[in-house]
């Protein structure tokens, strides 16, 4: 067993690199770790437990809840609640923010913004799945902390991760100083370094985007894609279309091997369908540390000021040289159409 650093035994040794530091951030992330590892217990068994399917359920964004769905939100709310650090869950399955008032989390300092499960539609189907979270410290200094300290633009994140449940379970994070990704060993119940200073290639030849939308895609995704499709060796053309259809597990995917991930706007999501809190800010924050970049197409997704818990973007995440290009495309369009100016 020599040589493997766990989760919680990297965690502290990291905490040397903020002065500052009292622990209470790596408390968080340990917390966020228990719910993660109760979350992938149910997981890997849901096929023998009542957790697949639909719970009949609808989100505020009228979404059907599934099962896991929501055994994921209550997990996570509880660890967080226990767990003492956390003051408010800003989670894509409750309507409003919860704020955390236990008698443990009276001075917490942190905001956690969270998917509890994202991928939902792969749930019933055994393909990956993760969860998705960034963390913020809130603003305000006395009484119960409010919608202004969780509505806070994708800088200000002190940190962000994602787990996968996917044919190994992977809890991959960053605090602002390079992304690390470590393995659960299920046979010591650890999550283990196995993925040191993660770092995104800066271009790659992996596409992912729902083709299905294509009609509806803008004119800048259009030629994106036709780009893409373009026999080219010089230029590694055409890519190859992956789409996982979750989007933790397709830009994982993208992070080790290079690619871009795009979600625009479409005619049934005309502001995007990935929600900018608990999706686009976490990963653009891992992707942005690992040497990638992400864009609504125009704006870095981190300089979005946020006005709505469950507010959407479109989004363009990955590899640098990638991101840049589908841009590029999209401000062609936008200036043809006069919709922007330069
Ligand atoms: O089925 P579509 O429209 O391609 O959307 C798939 C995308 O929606 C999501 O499932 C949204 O996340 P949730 O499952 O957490 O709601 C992403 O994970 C995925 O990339
Ligand atoms: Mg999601
Ligand atoms: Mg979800």
């Amino acid at each position: 067993m020599s040589g493997i650093k766990t989760l919680g035994q990297f965690i502290i040794e990291k905490q040397a690199d903020f002065s500052y530091a009292k622990g209470e951030l790596s408390r968080l992330l340990r917390d966020i770790g228990i719910a993660a590892k109760i979350v992938n217990r149910e997981v890997n068994k849901a096929g023998l437990v009542d957790i697949l399917g639909d719970a009949g359920t609808v989100n505020i964004q009228g979404e059907g809840q599934k099962k896991l769905d929501i055994f994921a939100n209550t997990q996570f709310i509880s660890a967080l609640t226990s767990g003492g650090e956390c003051c408010i869950v800003a989670t894509e399955e409750e309507d409003e923010f919860v704020p955390i008032d236990s008698p443990v989390s009276k001075n917490a300092k942190y905001i956690v913004c969270i998917d509890p499960l994202d991928g939902s539609s792969n749930i019933d189907v055994n393909v990956a799945v993760g969860t998705i979270f960034s963390i913020y410290r809130r603003k305000s200094t006395d009484g119960m902390a409010t919608i202004a300290d969780v509505l806070q633009k994708g800088t200000e994140q002190v940190a962000a991760g994602y787990v996968i449940y996917g044919s190994s379970t992977m809890l991959v994070y960053t605090t602002g100083k390079g992304v690390n990704g470590f393995t659960l060993d299920p046979s010591i119940g650890e999550f283990c370094l196995s993925h040191p200073d993660l770092k995104m290639p800066e271009d790659g030849s992996i596409y992912s985007i729902n083709e299905g939308n294509y009609v509806h895609f803008p004119k800048g995704v259009k030629k994106y894609i036709k780009y893409a499709q373009v026999h080219d060796a010089a230029t590694n053309r055409p890519y190859t279309s992956r789409y996982i259809g979750s989007m933790v597990a397709d830009i994982h995917r993208n992070l080790i091997k290079g690619g871009i991930y795009i979600y625009p706007t479409t005619a049934s999501s005309p502001n995007g369908k990935l929600r900018l809190l608990y999706e686009c800010n976490p990963m653009a924050f891992i992707v942005e540390q690992a040497g990638g970049f992400a864009s609504d197409g125009f704006k870095r997704i981190l300089e979005i000021e946020p006005v709505e818990l469950h507010q959407r973007s479109s989004i363009f995440i990955g590899s640098k040289k990638m991101v840049r290009m589908a841009e590029q495309m999209m401000t062609e369009f936008a200036l043809e159409a006069g919709a922007i100016n330069m």
